[in-house]
């Protein structure tokens, strides 16, 4: 259970205590941010709001540790984040109760996630011991007008102290995908978890505590981002932010200093379907990419653009599939889960709402209970209703019938967002070509959108993000290039097999 066993020491009475130091303590504020259950819409979980001091602390013990980190042999850094990989796992159960009552994920997934990512810590292990124990070897004669007399040595060198803020859809999972590579690397590390997965992110904190990360290395401070996300995200200690969530971090980039930054924002992303399209396919992608965690994915298919021709076998079949899927509470593991707070069931109404007086076909009656929202397929959707453009992060998902690809392409990319889209079609020589026209940083050919496996590479384009994640490019990002030149007085040229160079 949660907060039991190996856990209790992160609990103090019913407020969960944040990490810092290889510690989990109290905060000096005397305040707790409350989490509310999505389900009951009642307090489920109270964390630390954690102050400017206890921030700044963080920060000098981060900057500290990452010193004696940088020193630990390669293997030794690997072992430790398979040790954290191997606890976490061990821990599945715990922390996907945490993710079921603070995020309302359904149960299954909840599991899911934990397991994930456990794979992907040891997957970031195995790929930052091969990434980071090469290095680079450039002589100078290949520039023209130089002898070789220059002979340059490239290492892979850590930033510093990395900042992670993960948004509340993936509180494990988006976070390890920045703490492990972070560490890999040879950086520490302060993560700012979602306050609706603070919970589930601290039980996640301690595997890797269990698993002995030295003093300071990591820290865990929780608290609104509305109130410390200025503080941390323009902190002079930080030398790098990954950040993953929505527009804040449009927000976040613009008022950061000058270090590196890995942004995955939104998405609206769109799903193409063509004439001779596999319609069952489709139709079975369109529930997966569309209401999978009720659509709360930056992955979710968010737009449908179906050619006229199919449309009505499309969308009948996409209705009988929706009749299926179970609507209610995450512990029953059903389908269509309630959306993570009020105010986001409020807008996906608004969005609703909208699309309803602008004359949207409705394939279901609107329904809704409290923040739970039943799955809605709207059709006729037309580009002046706010849903053709934005992103409901909830059951709803809009049909824009079209007569062309161009239409589908066009409105692809009229949009301010460019994370993925996908394209249904038998003929790969068309979806080549779509794929290229769509500006979109991945585009998956016969199947929907998603992030995984760990290792793809994973970046928006426009509104959408900022670089590439995945675990390798996350290793490279969370790391510099350093050169070492040795300059020789005389050219040096090796002759190869049999050659006498004199000297
Ligand atoms: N591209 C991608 O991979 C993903 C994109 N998203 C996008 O994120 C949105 C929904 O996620 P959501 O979690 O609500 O996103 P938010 O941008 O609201 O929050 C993301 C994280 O930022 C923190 N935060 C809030 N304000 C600040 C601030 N001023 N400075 C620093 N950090 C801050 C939040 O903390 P707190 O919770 O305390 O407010 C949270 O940890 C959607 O738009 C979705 O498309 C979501 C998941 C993945
Ligand atoms: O945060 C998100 O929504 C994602 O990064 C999507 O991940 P997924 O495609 O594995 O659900």
């Amino acid at each position: 259970m949660a907060g039991t066993g190996v856990f209790s020491e992160i609990l103090d009475g019913d407020v969960y205590r944040y990490y810092a130091d290889r510690e989990w303590k109290k905060s000096s504020s005397g305040k707790a941010v409350a989490i509310i259950n999505p389900t009951t819409r009642k307090t489920q979980y109270k964390v630390q709001a954690c102050t400017q001091e206890e921030v700044n602390k963080a920060m000098e013990s981060a900057k500290a540790a990452q010193k004696s980190w940088a020193k630990t042999p390669l293997w030794k850094r690997a072992e430790l984040l398979h040790k954290a990989a191997a606890i976490l796992k061990e821990h599945k159960a715990p922390i996907a109760e945490c993710l079921v009552k603070e995020i309302a994920k359904p149960a299954k997934d909840a599991v899911t996630e934990v397991v994930r990512s456990g794979d992907l810590v040891s997957y970031t292990a195995e790929e930052g011991v091969r990434v980071l124990g090469e290095g680079k070897f450039l002589v100078s004669d290949s520039f023209p007008g130089n002898e070789r007399t220059k002979y340059c040595l490239t290492s892979k060198i850590p930033l510093g102290v990395i900042l992670a803020i993960p948004p509340f859809n993936y509180p494990v999972n988006l976070a390890v995908s920045k703490i492990a590579p972070a560490l890999i690397a040879g950086n520490s590390l302060v993560l700012k978890p979602p306050t609706q997965g603070a919970v589930s992110a601290l039980h996640m904190v301690h595997c890797f505590h269990l698993a002995g990360f030295p003093k300071g290395l990591i820290s865990c401070v929780t608290g609104k981002g509305s109130e410390i996300g200025d503080f941390l995200t323009m902190h002079p200690g930080v030398n790098c932010i990954s950040f993953t969530g929505g527009d804040t971090g449009i927000a976040i980039s613009k008022k950061a200093g000058m270090i590196p930054l890995q942004m995955e924002l939104g998405g609206k992303d769109a799903c193409i379907v063509l004439e001779d399209a596999d319609l069952d396919l489709v139709a079975s992608n369109i529930i997966k990419g569309g209401f999978s965690y009720s659509g709360q994915r930056c992955t979710a298919v968010k737009i449908v653009l179906v050619m006229e021709s199919v449309a009505d076998a499309l969308v009948e079949k996409v209705k009988a599939k929706i009749a299926k899927l179970t609507v209610g509470p995450p512990e029953d593991d059903c389908d269509i889960t309630p959306v993570v707070s009020e105010s986001s069931a409020n807008f996906i109404e608004g969005l609703v709402k909208d699309a309803k007086e602008k004359g949207a076909t409705f394939c279901q009656d609107y329904k809704r209970d409290g923040n739970l929202i039943w799955p809605l397929l709207l059709d006729d959707v037309r580009p002046d209703m706010r849903i053709a453009w934005e992103e409901p992060f909830g059951p709803v998902l809009p049909v824009i019938r079209i007569n062309s690809i161009e239409e589908g392409i066009h409105h692809c990319n009229a949009s301010n967002f460019g994370l993925q889209g996908c394209v249904f079609t038998k003929d790969v020589n068309k979806a080549i070509l779509i794929s290229d026209a769509m500006e979109t940083g991945t585009v998956q050919i016969n199947s929907a959108p998603a992030r995984g496996p760990d290792h793809f590479p994973f970046q928006g384009l426009k509104d959408s993000g900022i670089g590439s994640q995945g675990v390798t490019n996350s290793i490279n990002m969370m790391t510099k290039i350093k050169s070492t030149v040795i300059n020789l007085p005389t050219p040096s040229y090796t002759l190869g097999n049999g050659g006498h160079s004199k000297l």
